[in-house]
């Protein structure tokens, strides 16, 4: 049985970064940028108002409470430029400043002392020294031409949307979403809720959890299908899922010992190239990886639900961080809350979270219903925490890995220990 960083580098080995292509604004959420990006203009893209105020020319000087303007003029937001000369201008919040004022002094520190027929103000007096350059939003101060913006690996959220269309880009270069099959078998499967079960009959949940997973993932599920415990079938689906484009393919369960666990051979009968079966981990030990005939990569996630969970996370996972050109992910080190024994010497990937210690601490926390078919603790799983094969018993206070739910995700600290 190889052990946990062996099969790692072979996966690794194999995960080739795919290419990029260029992708609309409108669906770039949840890609990552396959080049950096830099600034083509300048944010504020010109000098504006920051206050609903009178835009007045201030130059060197600190212009003293009391001082008198003549309002010669008013700006609003979508005005083009304006030239003043000298005197105060009425002006908007976001208004363009007009040409020759550098500074704006908001509406509620000036005292209006007369109005024109149409009740506008004529005349204002100043109730505070005002500043030079005050409430001034100067063109470029929170983006310079030219500057880069983000980093080639940046996972695009709302606010990345936001900055790049105030900046005018339409697209942005992003890397292919690696194309997944999932293929779950077993004849014990129920794929429609409102099909009632017959005896011995369960409903699918790895295929849902796996393909909400995936897309998370920043992949791309091309193909699903339920099997029934048949080799051909199984071939069958194979087949489809590939056509539909699929470079990776899930299978969930069939390969552990029993007589229905097909999938070892059927792949072997196809040619493909079995580059391990079972690792020396908990859960999932059954795990295989294998090369497709045709390069495709095949993950073999033992069927039951957290094993194909971790399957997904900890081997699926770190190759489609390969093919979006990330880099290994790096865990957090934090001191665990409790002692755990290990029963073997087996990595160990256990449902946990993160929470506060009484002195305010971060401490890794072991939930409790570790055992592979419990669908129900996942609910209250923050992360995943990792004790390694060697560490036989793990006292309070040792150091353990932990991983959020998915490599794109943010670990999520819980309310309490
Ligand atoms: N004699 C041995 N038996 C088992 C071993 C072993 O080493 N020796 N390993 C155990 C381990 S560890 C695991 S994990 C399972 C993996 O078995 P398979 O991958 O062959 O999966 P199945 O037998 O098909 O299913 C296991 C379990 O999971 C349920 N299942 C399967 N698919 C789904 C699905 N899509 N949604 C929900 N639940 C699913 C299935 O009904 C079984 O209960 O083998 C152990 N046995
Ligand atoms: O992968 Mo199995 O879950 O160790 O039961």
């Amino acid at each position: 049985m190889i052990a946990y960083h062996e099969a790692l580098a072979l996966i690794l080995a194999r995960a080739r970064r795919l290419p990029e292509r260029s992708c609309p604004l409108e669906q770039a959420l949840g890609r990552l940028l396959a080049r950096p990006v830099s600034s083509p203009a300048e944010l504020p893209p010109f000098d504006n108002a920051a206050m609903d105020g009178f835009a007045l020319h201030a130059g060197d000087a600190r212009l003293p409470a009391g001082s008198e303007f003549a309002v010669r003029g008013a700006q609003a937001a979508g005005d083009a430029l304006a030239r003043a000369d000298g005197g105060a201008w009425e002006i908007m919040t976001g208004a363009r400043m007009p040409a020759g004022m550098d500074t704006v002094v908001p509406v509620e520190q000036v005292e209006i002392v007369e109005h024109d027929g149409d009740g506008r103000p004529r005349r204002i007096r100043l109730g505070v020294a005002v500043v030079a350059g005050r409430h001034v939003r100067r063109r470029g101060e929170d983006v310079p031409l030219g500057a880069e913006l983000m980093p080639a690996g940046e996972l695009l959220q709302a606010q990345h949307l936001a900055l790049l269309a105030a900046l005018g880009i339409a697209g942005v270069p992003v890397v292919r979403r690696p194309r997944v099959a999932i293929i779950c078998t077993g004849r014990e499967l129920v794929d429609d809720p409102g099909q009632p079960l017959q005896s011995g009959q369960i409903r699918n949940s790895n295929g849902p959890f796996l393909a909400a997973r995936l897309a998370a993932a920043g992949a791309q599920v091309v193909y699903r299908q339920t099997v029934q415990d048949d080799p051909a079938a199984f071939v069958r689906a194979l087949g489809e899922a590939l056509h539909a484009g699929a470079t990776v393919v899930l299978s969930t369960g069939a390969v552990s010992m029993g007589r229905h666990d097909f999938v070892p051979e059927a792949l072997r009968e196809l040619g493909a190239q079995i580059h391990f079966h079972k690792v020396r981990i908990r859960p999932g030990k059954p795990l295989l990886f294998a090369s497709l005939a045709d390069g495709a990569l095949f993950f073999g996630l033992p069927g039951n639900p957290v094993s194909s969970a971790v399957g997904l996370r900890f081997f699926v996972e770190p190759a489609l961080r390969g093919m979006l050109g990330l880099p290994p992910e790096r865990p957090l080190r934090l001191p665990l809350q409790q002692r755990f024994e290990q029963c073997a010497a087996l990595r160990c990937f256990l449902k946990g979270k993160l929470a506060l210690a009484a002195d305010g601490r971060l401490q890794a926390v072991l939930l409790d219903g570790q055992e592979s078919f419990r669908i129900r603790p996942l609910l209250d799983t923050g992360g995943w925490v990792v004790l390694a094969e060697d560490a036989q018993v793990c006292e309070p206070g040792s150091m353990v890995e932990v991983y959020a739910l998915g490599h794109l995700q943010p670990l999520a600290i819980g309310s309490g220990a």
